[in-house]
């Protein structure tokens, strides 16, 4: 049994892949009515469809191992193609540094976010940070970058949203209107960088946060994060600022 390859069209259904099959069994059914037939020729029919009947066994076999294994590489392909497109979309909203949301994925989900529930937005930034690159070399200032990034993911549970919007400056979502709430958290993120994010040498970050309805753009609480951490830095730095 040959299965070539045609398209199927209901006019023309193509030839019998069965027509040896049938015409074996055409023969038989007419010696089983037939009144006259001798044992020789019920014995070459009953050959004939022996013969016919194990071919048909073998190539069904055979054709339900290879669909089987076309199942099991079309499974396999489909798992490949699924853990592909889940890093894809990991690479595609992830900063390849810290692993926190890179800058467009914490725009997007901020965004998102503050429209629905408002929140408190932290701006921060390291301290000093191209000291640390001059003295002790890039690289360095890039595990400062990640240890940073650490103490934030430690402290910092979801639904909060953490992100790296820029070189040395991360943004932190909370779920929380709430003023003193919020700023316990900032306070306890600077303590934690100032005792934990150690490096070649100290660090500490300066900090901004806004308090922002539903419905506010992130841009907007941004900004404001961000005028109240340019004040933290000018205020000396390793401190949390409220925006106004
Ligand atoms: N290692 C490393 N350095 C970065 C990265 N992105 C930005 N930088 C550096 O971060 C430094 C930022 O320096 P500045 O903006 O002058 O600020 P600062 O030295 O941190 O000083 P203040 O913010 O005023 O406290 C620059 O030297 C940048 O080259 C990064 O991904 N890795």
């Amino acid at each position: 049994m040959t299965a070539s390859v045609r398209r199927y069209s209901p006019a023309d259904p193509g030839p019998d892949l069965f027509e040896q099959e049938a015409g074996v069994l055409q023969a038989a059914r007419a010696l089983y009515v037939a009144d006259d037939a001798d044992a020789e020729r019920y014995r070459a029919a009953l050959g004939d469809l022996t013969l016919h009947f194990e071919r048909l066994m073998r190539e069904t076999r055979r054709l339900i191992a290879r669909s089987d294994r076309a199942e099991r590489e079309m499974n396999a392909l489909n798992q490949q193609l699924q853990t592909l497109t889940q890093q894809l979309e990991y690479r595609a909203t992830h900063d390849a540094l810290t692993g926190v949301l890179n800058r467009g994925a914490v725009i997007d989900q901020a965004g998102q976010a503050l429209r629905r529930n408002g929140g408190a937005m932290i701006v921060l930034d390291i301290d000093h940070f191209k000291r640390i690159n001059d003295e002790f070399g890039h690289p360095a200032g890039d595990r400062v970058i990640q240890a940073i990034a650490r103490c934030l993911q430690e402290l910092v549970q979801a639904p909060a949203i953490v992100g790296r919007v820029g070189g040395e400056e991360f943004t932190v979502l909370l779920p929380t209107l709430a003023r003193d709430e919020a700023l316990t958290m900032t306070e306890r993120l600077r303590q934690r960088i100032a005792q934990e994010a150690t490096g070649p040498a100290p660090v500490t970050a300066s900090f901004g946060l806004s308090l922002n309805p539903p419905g506010t753009e992130f841009e907007l609480a941004y900004g404001l994060a961000d005028a109240a951490l340019y004040r933290a830095k000018r205020g000396g730095r390793n401190q949390v600022v409220l925006a106004d």
